[in-house]
């Protein structure tokens, strides 16, 4: 249960009233996630989705807010905070900053599919060519700088056994992300997290299964766009069980963001190198929260040791074009 932030009905009418969104019925907590609060909201216009900040400030939220907000006015299928009657991104419950969304009809994306995967590959790909002019930059909260720093700090807590694999790749990825290969990598404002519980599928199980929208943007960063592309296939296309990849997943995953956004020559050549970057992300972030976890963490330790079984994976996994390829 994630509900930080009780909101009773007579204050969620007064804040409602901040947002041209109809007038106010009813509201209903969400018990799922660990960072923030979230509400469905119900009004005479619509159904919203009402998400309290518990931890990100006025000054950190333009960066997401605005990225959210480009994405939808380019035609992508994303969550988008609505303005404020002010024209504002957001407002304030008490001292937390607050946003309505529209409502994304649909169920999570834990019930993966060739259809599902071939429609977060387009998805994604439309997202990545619509950033090429969003103006506003953010470094990668949770990597390479964040590695070089967390890593020596886990390390004493961590069983012996995991520690030559984190330090062998963390050096393989400071010579990797140092290379001018990956500097001169395409690159802009991306997801960085888009796992499967971060989207909705409409006609789950049909042939009309379809993404209807992705939300939860708060790790977001200015990223190369195969490190993303590889974030979200290293989630929707592998086995959990051994970390590999399912070969019917990422041929419809790979096909469909192809068709959309190519994916250039030396974007193929640094497929491994990103496919493990974005493998090691989640297990040193898993790590951290699992050996240094902090007080929300502990209701939900995810398993690290999946995306470890996943890194293994990637380190020595066939390629879908020659090794090195490229260029
Ligand atoms: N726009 C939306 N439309 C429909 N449902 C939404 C929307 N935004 C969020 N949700 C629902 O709220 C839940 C929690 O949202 P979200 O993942 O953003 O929370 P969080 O606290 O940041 O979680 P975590 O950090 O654990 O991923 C989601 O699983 C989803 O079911
Ligand atoms: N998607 C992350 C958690 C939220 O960032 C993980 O599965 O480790």
């Amino acid at each position: 249960m994630a509900v930080f932030t009780k909101i009773t009905p007579s204050e969620a009418a007064a804040l409602i009233g901040r947002w041209n969104a109809g007038r106010f019925e009813s509201l209903e907590p969400i018990a799922t996630g660990i960072e923030n609060t979230n509400y469905v909201i119900n009004t005479d216009a619509g159904r919203w989705v009402l998400t309290v900040f518990e931890k990100l400030t006025d000054e950190s939220l333009p960066f997401y807010l605005s990225l959210m907000e480009h994405l939808a006015q380019h035609g992508c299928r994303v969550a988008s905070p609505l303005r404020t009657v002010n024209g504002d991104l957001f407002e304030h419950f008490g001292s937390k900053p607050c946003i309505l969304c529209g409502y994304l009809p649909g169920e999570d994306g834990r019930r993966v599919s060739q259809k599902g995967c071939a429609s977060m590959g387009e998805t994604l790909a439309r997202m990545h060519l619509a950033v090429s002019d969003f103006r506003l930059s953010l470094d990668n909260p949770r990597g390479l700088v964040w590695w070089i720093k967390t890593i020596p700090v886990i390390l004493p807590r961590i069983p012996e056994s995991l520690r030559p694999d984190l330090a062998h790749e963390l050096q393989a990825q400071i010579a990797l992300q140092g290379s001018p290969d990956w500097k001169s990598l395409p690159a802009g404002a991306c997801h960085c997290d888009l796992f499967r519980n971060n989207a909705k599928l409409a006609d789950v199980g049909t042939a009309q299964e379809r993404v209807t929208g992705v939300f939860d943007f708060f790790f977001a960063g200015c990223v190369p766009f195969v490190y993303d592309l590889a974030v979200t296939m290293n989630d929707w296309c592998s086995d959990p069980a051994t970390g590999a990849f399912r070969p019917e997943l990422t041929s419809a995953f790979l096909s469909a963001y192809n068709a959309v956004r190519p994916l250039s020559g030396l974007e193929r050549k640094m497929w491994r190198g990103a496919l493990c970057a974005a493998a090691f992300r989640f297990w040193v972030s898993r790590l951290t929260d699992f050996y240094m976890p902090r007080e929300a963490e502990l209701l939900h330790p995810l398993d690290p040791e999946e995306f470890h079984r996943v890194l293994r994976d990637r380190q020595t996994c066939a390629l879908p074009w020659p090794e090195g390829e490229g260029l």
